[in-house]
């Protein structure tokens, strides 16, 4: 048994004061304190914190964080991924308290992203209030997706779907897009030369005016825009992408497919049915 969801993800920045306002004010997460209070904690759900900023010198993406199952399909990932050679660590009881998870490991992946499994995320039963969308879709489908780079997309993709059970649900070229539970992609790796870093995070919103009135938003907050509204061809989501304060591509999508049961994968030649019109990063 392997990954269950895309749980969380954990940001360094420096600037910590654009985050704030990224999340507060544009993307529209519920802020709530935590462990650390230089740190901002962001919600989407009962879940901890999903997505976690802290300040830093250099900017840059600290942990995906995979949820698992329980304390032994953990066992026996940590023993799978062990016997491939990649080292891996065991959180501490204080950085399970920050992170509140019942235990997590972390480890570099083969590209060199770091990635962290845990079990037991230690709910919040104070509803979320989340007043700019109606709701985000989380669940058992997990926070969103990222997508991240890796030297040797191959190398990377065996790993993840022999050792982390992720499943491959569409190529674009070389890039793979795979899942872990109902939602079409909770993951993708494309190839880039260097150190394995983050590309995008999506997160999905309840409804399409969700979408429409966060679009007013980044238009209001002259966010820089990474791709227009569009229509992706593979999970035929509705989504638009910012650039984010340390320009990691932040996509805010609707209605993306659902894979219930298992089908073939698929080869894409367009990322878009229509829409998404690209444009570079700022300076
Ligand atoms: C093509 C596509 C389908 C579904 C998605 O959720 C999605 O984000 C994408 C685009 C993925 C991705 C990107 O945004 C930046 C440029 C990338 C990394 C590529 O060079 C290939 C895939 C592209
Ligand atoms: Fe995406």
């Amino acid at each position: 048994m392997g990954v269950h969801s895309l749980g969380y993800i954990r940001l360094a920045t420096s600037d910590i004061d654009a985050w704030k306002r990224f999340g507060d004010e544009f993307v529209g997460f519920m802020r709530v304190d935590g462990a650390d209070p230089a740190s901002l904690y962001f919600r989407m759900d009962d879940h901890p914190a999903r997505l976690v900023v802290a300040p830093a010198d250099e900017s840059s993406c600290t942990a995906i964080g995979f949820e698992v199952m329980n304390r032994r399909v953990l066992d026996e990932l940590v023993h799978a991924i062990t016997a491939e050679g990649i080292e891996v660590a065991t959180g501490s009881a204080d950085e399970c308290a920050e992170r509140r998870v019942s235990g997590f490991v972390r480890f570099a992946d083969p590209g060199g992203n770091p990635i962290e499994l845990f079990y037991g995320p230690i709910l919040d039963h104070v509803p979320v209030n989340t007043p700019l969308v109606s709701e985000f879709v989380t669940g058992d489908m997990g926070l969103g997706h990222v997508i991240v780079t890796a030297e040797d997309v191959e190398k990377s993709f065996d790993f993840y779907s022999r050792i982390l059970g992720f499943v491959e649900r569409n190529t674009a070229g070389p890039t793979y897009f795979m899942g872990c539970n109902p939602r079409h992609h909770s993951f993708g790796i494309a190839p880039k030369p260097g150190p394995g870093r983050t590309v995008h995070i999506m997160v999905e919103a309840k409804t399409l005016d969700d979408v429409g009135i966060a679009l007013d938003r980044a238009y209001a907050m002259e966010l820089p825009m990474m791709h227009t509204l569009g229509k992706h061809t593979n999970d035929q989501m509705v989504s638009f992408y910012v650039w984010s304060p340390d320009n990691y591509a932040f996509e805010f999508g609707w209605d993306g497919l659902r894979v219930t049961d298992e089908v073939p994968t698929y080869a894409i030649t367009e990322g878009a049915l229509w829409g998404h019109r690209f444009s570079p990063p700022p300076q």
